[in-house]
């Protein structure tokens, strides 16, 4: 039973870190960000929090600005570039946060460094109370640090946090073994070991979230979140997308 006063289901997970991209938010790219994007992604994870499962989340910004893309570009530097990047992240977790206390799911942001006028700045024993008392907490800035992704972000927070998974959210079914947007004949994998990822080169996460998370034995499912339902299913350890990480091991709750 958590502080919300919910039993805690035999779910394979019982608080995760999931990880929505910017690209995500962006849906159909016909604005920056999608609304019936965020809509979705807050009444899935509302079913979920519902029952009792701990749902924090990491937002990227590369729909708005993505720092490595414009560095160089009038006198830019990559620092200055990769903080327009990070308060990239915060508009679309305030949107998110919005989006989500539209439809009742109590919802915190807290940033890498301090805007506190609009929002918390993160603190590891108040982001895990947070969640504890069954709100959701959305991490925003990255890490704070230039030269980082919000990859390497969500890997970070979820070992702070003791989530037990980075559920990492994008617009294919998961890690192919080439690019299917290149090659059409590019095939699904059900499974990957860290290794894996690092020595085949397969663009799943940055070297520095990978490595992270093999160093913290820290899973990753990679899944597609425009398909309606994954989100609940990757968080209730249905076999979705990709798990990196080591083979998919048959659950209560999953397959
Ligand atoms: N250190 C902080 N800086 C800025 N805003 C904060 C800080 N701590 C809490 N808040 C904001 O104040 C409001 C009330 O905090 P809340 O989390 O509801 O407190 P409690 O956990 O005691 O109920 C929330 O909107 C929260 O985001
Ligand atoms: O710890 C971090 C996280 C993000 N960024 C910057 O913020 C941008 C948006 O983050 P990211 O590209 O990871 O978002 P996503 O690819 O998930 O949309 C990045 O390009 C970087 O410029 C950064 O500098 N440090």
């Amino acid at each position: 039973m958590n502080d919300a006063g919910m039993s805690k289901p035999s779910c394979k997970w019982q608080r995760v870190l999931l990880k929505v991209s910017g690209e995500a938010l962006a849906g159909d790219h016909t604005q920056n960000i999608d609304p019936k994007i965020t809509m979705a992604i807050a009444r899935e994870v509302a079913s979920v929090t519902r029952l009792g499962i701990e749902v924090a989340i990491v937002v990227g910004g590369g729909n708005i600005f993505r720092g490595s893309s414009w560095a160089g570009s009038g006198g830019l530097d990559r620092s200055s570039a990769d903080y327009i990047g990070m308060l990239a992240t915060v508009m679309n977790a305030i949107f998110l946060q919005a989006t989500m206390e539209s439809i009742g799911i109590p919802t915190r942001v807290q940033t890498a460094f301090r805007m506190s006028e609009v929002a918390e700045p993160y603190i590891r024993r108040r982001a895990i109370r947070h969640l504890e008392k069954g709100r959701v907490v959305i991490f925003a800035a990255g890490t704070g640090n230039p030269f980082f992704t919000t990859d390497t972000a969500a890997a970070l927070r979820c070992a702070e946090i003791n989530a037990e998974v980075v559920l990492k959210a994008t617009n294919v079914d998961g890690v192919f073994d080439d690019d299917p947007r290149r090659n059409p004949n590019a095939r699904l994998l059900d499974s990957l070991t860290y290794q894996d990822v690092l020595s085949r080169d397969l663009s799943v996460m940055d070297m520095t979230a990978v490595t992270l998370c093999q160093e913290n034995n820290i899973p990753v499912v990679v899944f597609n979140v425009t398909k309606s339902g994954n989100i609940s299913r990757a968080i209730l350890g249905e076999r979705v997308g990709t798990l990196v990480g080591g083979p998919w091991v048959s659950t209560t709750a999953g397959t």
